[in-house]
């Protein structure tokens, strides 16, 4: 659970307003009923119902999306309604509710909830006094919308930041090995689901430290980036590759049957001995293939591949060779 809190950043800030709101509206319930005030009492303990289904709903499904903009909307608009029953009180009570927005929807999204709330509650008139209080509040609410918009882009900005430097190889630009990882769960887990034959190529290029040794290691990097190059523009959009480490990638295709699988992988080959160069000359690579089995883990999917790679190097390298003999259908049917 705690877990969950920390990495989930969404989760965390519905879970806070959903517990502040328990705390903060739940005397407010009580007191509204205790003084005869059904209908503002009411008002508070929807509110209450909505925000404990939206924590509840985002804690049992994991769909922070779809519950933030559900909490966004029924605490703005919860806190107008309240402003037009029970008059100026009501006002304060918007104000987390314009900051906690960005921070449970996409800022377009905020910025329409927050503004729509404002307008509302001007065009009811019941919160305000008179004039200069409602021309108060339209403007302080807009300054705290706008500070929390800058707050909120700013830390959005910063969290992709560390999710690219975390996930992305910085020389080539591809996934590096921890993406690799989460996408063959995410692979193994899809082709149980709906029985998609999925492929893993395991690709090594040849007598690479001799290119670094001769040439010196910048040219070494310049060769990974021209075979990175070479492979994305001869796979699919949705097919993924992974620097695996030092110069192993892994190639991830889904959807190939044994025939297009076989085609794809000699058209790399060929394309790699014709355009990939060092100083030196051509480079080649060799490439493990293995296709997941029915019910297999990724380790062993991983270690088939590797297995073959070796078997490639151990040939006289520049070769292509499969875990088992691909078959020109899918590997097997879903479960
Ligand atoms: N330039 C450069 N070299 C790297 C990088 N990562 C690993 N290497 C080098 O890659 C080389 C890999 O050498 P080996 O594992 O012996 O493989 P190889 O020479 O390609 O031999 P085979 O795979 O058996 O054909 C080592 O010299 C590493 O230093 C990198 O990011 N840039």
């Amino acid at each position: 659970m705690l877990y969950r809190l920390k990495t989930d950043f969404r989760l965390s800030i519905i879970t806070l307003l959903g517990v502040s709101g328990l705390l903060g509206i739940t005397p407010f319930a009580v007191m509204r009923f205790v003084q005869g005030n059904l209908k503002a009492g009411l008002v508070d303990v929807c509110i209450l119902l909505g925000v404990s289904g939206g924590v509840i709903y985002a804690w049992l499904t994991g769909d922070t999306r779809r519950s933030g903009y559900f909490m966004a909307v029924v605490s703005s608009y919860g806190a107008v309604l309240v402003g037009t029953i029970v008059g100026d009180p009501g006002l304060f009570w918007l104000y987390p509710c314009l900051i906690t927005t960005f921070f449970m929807t996409p800022p377009r999204a905020a910025i329409a909830i927050n503004l729509s709330a404002i307008t509302l509650m001007v065009l009811i008139g019941e919160a305000f006094r008179g004039q200069e209080q409602m021309w108060s509040f339209v403007s302080t609410a807009l300054v705290v919308s706008a500070c929390a918009f800058v707050f909120a882009s700013r830390n959005q900005d910063q969290r992709r930041r560390l999710e690219h430097l975390a996930t992305v190889d910085p020389l080539t630009g591809v996934k590096n090995r921890r993406s690799m990882d989460a996408e063959l769960d995410a692979a193994a887990a899809s082709a149980e689901r709906t029985g998609i034959s999925h492929a893993l190529v395991i690709l090594d290029i040849d007598h690479f430290k001799r290119i670094n040794d001769e040439f010196g290691h910048t040219v070494g990097d310049e060769v990974l980036v021209d075979l990175i190059a070479l492979l994305e523009q001869n796979t699919r959009r949705s097919d993924q590759l992974f620097r695996f480490g030092g110069e192993e990638f892994v190639l991830l295709l889904a959807g190939v049957d044994g025939d297009g699988l076989k085609a794809v992988l000699n058209n790399l080959q060929q394309t790699l001995r014709k355009y990939l160069k060092s100083p030196g000359g051509p480079v080649t690579a060799s490439f493990g293939v293995a296709i997941l089995r029915h019910g297999e883990s990724v380790g062993s999917w991983l270690s088939r591949a590797d297995d073959a790679l070796y078997q490639a190097k151990e040939s006289g390298r520049d070769q292509i060779v499969f875990s088992d003999e691909p078959m020109p259908q899918a590997q097997f049917q879903p479960t």
